[in-house]
Parts: C-alpha cells; sequence; structure tokens
C-alpha cells in the first residue's frame, strides 16, 4: 500500500478557492440539512441518510453514464459496488483515488488515480448510484427484491428513440462544478469496474438547467427561457417526502425494504429542434412554454416567482397561458397534484451529421417516489397535447432505483445483496 497522498483541497489555487468560496450559500444550506455532516467548503459529504446529488444544490456539470454488469457473479458485483463507494466517497472529499493519486505510485504499475483531476478543487463532486430494472432479472438472484415501481418505461408519444441510449443495469451520475472533476469520477469508478461492468452508453451536460435550492438563481435551457422556477427545492421538505422520498411522508407504501428513503429517476434525453425553434417568432415561443422569455413570469403574471393564475384571460376573452402551453399541462393543478424534482442539464453532441442540424437539447433528470405514476401518464400527456412536442425528439431514455445514502463505512449495494 502506497502513504495517502494529501486532499487536492490542500493545493488550492487562489483561484480555486475564490471559485469554492462563490458556493458558500449553497454548502452552507447542505450541511443543515438532516442527515448530512457539516462540509469543507466547495464538498458535498458523500456519506448520509440520501445520496448526495438528488436535492444538493444542482451543480454545472453532468457526467452520466448507464452500464450493464458483464459477470453473472453476483459476489463480483457488490464487491465493486463497495469499491466504487469507497472511490466515489474519496473523490467526494477531493481526494485521489487510492489516496497516492495520479502522479504516485509504484513506477511499474498503473497509477491508482486517472490524475486529471490533480490540483482541481472537489467543485462540490457528487456520485449518485442507480439500479434499472434489468439488474433485476434471473442474473444475480434478485427478482424478487425487484420493486413494483422500477418498470421499464413504455412506450411514449414523441420518442425516438436511439436503441444505443437506452436502458441500463446500473447508473452512476456524477455532477460537479468542474466538468473535469465529474468526467474524472466516472473514468476512475468505469476503471474500478472493470471486468464486472461496462459503459452501455453516456451523457455529457454542460449547464444546469434547473434549481434544486432557493439560493440558487433560475438558469436558462437552450431555448433561451428560465427552467427551474416552479422546480421542488431543497428546502420544500413536506413536498419532498410526499413526492420525491420513498416511504416518506404521504408517499405511496414502500414495498421493499431496502428502498426506504431512496427515490426513482427517470433520465429522458430530449433533442431540441433548434433550427425550427430560432425560427418561432418570440410571441409563439412565450405562448408555447406559458411563460415571458426575459422575466420568466408566467404568462398570467408579472415577476418570475407568481403563481400560475390558470383561469386568467385576455382583453380578448383567451387563455392569458394558452391551453396548450407547456408549463399549463405540466402543473401539479392540471396532473392530480403530481409534483417532481427536475435536475436536467443542456447537452449538445454537436453536429446531426445526416440531417446536418445540431444535436442539443436537454438532458432531463427526474427524481420521484413513482415513475409510472408521476413521470410517466404526466409525458404521455406532454406528448399528445403540449405545444413544445413540436419543437423536440426525445432520443434517449432510462429508469433507476436511487436507493437511500449510507453511513460512513457503509457501501452501495448494502440491503439490496446482504
Ligand atoms: C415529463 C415532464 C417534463 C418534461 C419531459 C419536460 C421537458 C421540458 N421542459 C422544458 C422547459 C420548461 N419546463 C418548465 C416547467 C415545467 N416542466 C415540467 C415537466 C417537464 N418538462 C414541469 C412539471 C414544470 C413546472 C410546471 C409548473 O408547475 O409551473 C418551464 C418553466 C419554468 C419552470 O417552472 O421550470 C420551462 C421553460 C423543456 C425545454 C423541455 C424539453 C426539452
Ligand atoms: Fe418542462
Amino acid at each position: 500500500m502506497s502513504a495517502p497522498r494529501p486532499s487536492r483541497r490542500g493545493v488550492l489555487t487562489g483561484a480555486a478557492v475564490a471559485g469554492a468560496a462563490g458556493v458558500g450559500a449553497g454548502v452552507a444550506a447542505l450541511a443543515a440539512r438532516p442527515g448530512h455532516a457539516a462540509a469543507a467548503p466547495g464538498t458535498v459529504p458523500f456519506h448520509g441518510a440520501r445520496q448526495a446529488g438528488i436535492t444538493t444544490a444542482q451543480q454545472d456539470s453532468l457526467v452520466f453514464a448507464a452500464l450493464d454488469v458483464t459477470t453473472s457473479r453476483a459476489g463480483e458485483l457488490a464487491d465493486v459496488l463497495q469499491r466504487w463507494s469507497a472511490d466515489a466517497a474519496t473523490m467526494a472529499a477531493g481526494t485521489p483515488v487510492g489516496g497516492s493519486g495520479g502522479l504516485g505510485g509504484a513506477a511499474d504499475e498503473p497509477p491508482q488515480d486517472t490524475g486529471e483531476a490533480h490540483e482541481l478543487p472537489a467543485a462540490n463532486l457528487t456520485v449518485t448510484l442507480g439500479y434499472g430494472p434489468s439488474l433485476f432479472d434471473e442474473r444475480f438472484g434478485l427478482a424478487d427484491r425487484r420493486p413494483a415501481a422500477l418498470e421499464e418505461l413504455p412506450p411514449l408519444p414523441g420518442e425516438q428513440l436511439d436503441p444505443t441510449k437506452v436502458g441500463g443495469d446500473l447508473c452512476l451520475q456524477a455532477c460537479a462544478d468542474d466538468p473535469q472533476v465529474a468526467f474524472h469520477a466516472v473514468r476512475n469508478l468505469v476503471r474500478t469496474g472493470r471486468g464486472v461492468v461496462r459503459v452501455r452508453w453516456m451523457q455529457l451536460g454542460f449547464g444546469r438547467t434547473s434549481t434544486t435550492s432557493a439560493a440558487q438563481s433560475t438558469p436558462r435551457n437552450l431555448m433561451g427561457f428560465k427552467d427551474g422556477t416552479a422546480n421542488l427545492k431543497a428546502e420544500d421538505t413536506t413536498d419532498l417526502d410526499r413526492h420525491v422520498w420513498v416511504g416518506g411522508q404521504g408517499a405511496p407504501a414502500v414495498d421493499q425494504e431496502w428502498m426506504r428513503g431512496g427515490t426513482y429517476l427517470v433520465a429522458r434525453r430530449i433533442r431540441m429542434l433548434v433550427e425550427a425553434w430560432d425560427r418561432a417568432s418570440l410571441g409563439e415561443q412565450e405562448r408555447v412554454i406559458g411563460r415571458a422569455k426575459a422575466s420568466g413570469a408566467p404568462l398570467s403574471g408579472r415577476a418570475e416567482f407568481d403563481a400560475l393564475d390558470l383561469a386568467k384571460t385576455g382583453a380578448d376573452g383567451t387563455p392569458a397561458i394558452d391551453v396548450a402551453a407547456h408549463v399549463r399541462l405540466a402543473a401539479p393543478e392540471t396532473n392530480g397534484g403530481v409534483k417532481l424534482l427536475r435536475r436536467g442539464y443542456s447537452y449538445t453532441d454537436g453536429l446531426d451529421v445526416a440531417t446536418g442540424q445540431l444535436d442539443a437539447g436537454l438532458f432531463f433528470i427526474v427524481f420521484g417516489n413513482d415513475p409510472h405514476r408521476q413521470f410517466v401518464p404526466l409525458q404521455r400527456k406532454l406528448g399528445a397535447q403540449d405545444a413544445l412536442t413540436e419543437y423536440l425528439k426525445h432520443t434517449g431514455s432510462g429508469v433507476f432505483a436511487c436507493p437511500p445514502g449510507i453511513g460512513t463505512g457503509g457501501a452501495w449495494g448494502e440491503g439490496l445483496f446482504t
């Protein structure tokens, strides 16, 4: 064993320190959350009652990987999950994998850490694990441990799924305020899992399209609109219990105890037909969304955080928020009270050479405690009625069960394999 290496935090540059200070308010809010110990600036604790990366103040960059398990031995998988949780905790603290780091170790062996995050700050790195429905097939003896809510998504309107961007036995969601830190985390875990897991598909996201904390400002998506205004936030603990956490107060009954305190992640790669959108007039764009482009205010109100007034009509008697507007159709008021925690990212994969158009859009990530009663009916309705659908194409998809957080000394996979 090599000697432990000092934390990357110990070698922060002045610029990095300034960057970390800029997220201080978010970190203070995190430290105040139940189940999470106080964190060093620029770090999010890995251990806690909930997995980090769900209600954590949303970071700027995403690396999302869906993976398949290539072994049929449950013990080998459990071992990788255990090593992943140790490595993820280490990296979240700003420390290289193995402690000795990319630059240390024996000259005749590969370094334990790939090295590209060396001397970078931890950048609020979080790594969140999910289990896909296919993990519960006959291979690992887990069939009777599959929660009823973890079923493959049915075909949905508006989707033209690319078969190379669908499903996965596992997912890893790495989020950080530095894209290289997020990439480094997934790369190292994939490396640790070699021979047991392999990446099935992957998506990079370069800018958050939501807010998950009241302390954050609302970002804009690639359609130029503020996105995340009416999202659930970490501070909405009553709603999070009811709509997001498995077994929370007011949530559906728990059928698998190992999922108590967890949640479900639905990922949708949603390509925006940006060339068509950019030809639409401002009035048309605002009608489609139901909010003003500049301020983010609902078309029934004046300021960004004004509540939607779905009954309000204009001088000509037509609804201020169009009957086909995205926010009207997505709002809890028109969906039996369903609320979701959105945590998506803008993406671009450059040019679609077949059409000569940009391949860009929103990698939509949403958390809820019953995807088949929340996301599925909502997306069915949006796909059929939403004016925004004309400008979108869903090209990737996955649903994953994210178990609860783990205590210090615990490991991913406990509860499921034991
Ligand atoms: C199935 C759920 C949803 C999908 C898919 C979805 C895609 C999508 N949304 C935008 C842009 C915006 N969405 C906004 C609000 C909003 N969207 C959803 C759900 C889905 N969106 C909900 C539940 C809400 C909140 C509705 C409400 O209660 O008012 C907004 C407005 C700002 C905000 O509140 O966040 C925008 C803008 C895009 C571009 C998109 C697919 C690419
Ligand atoms: Fe939306």
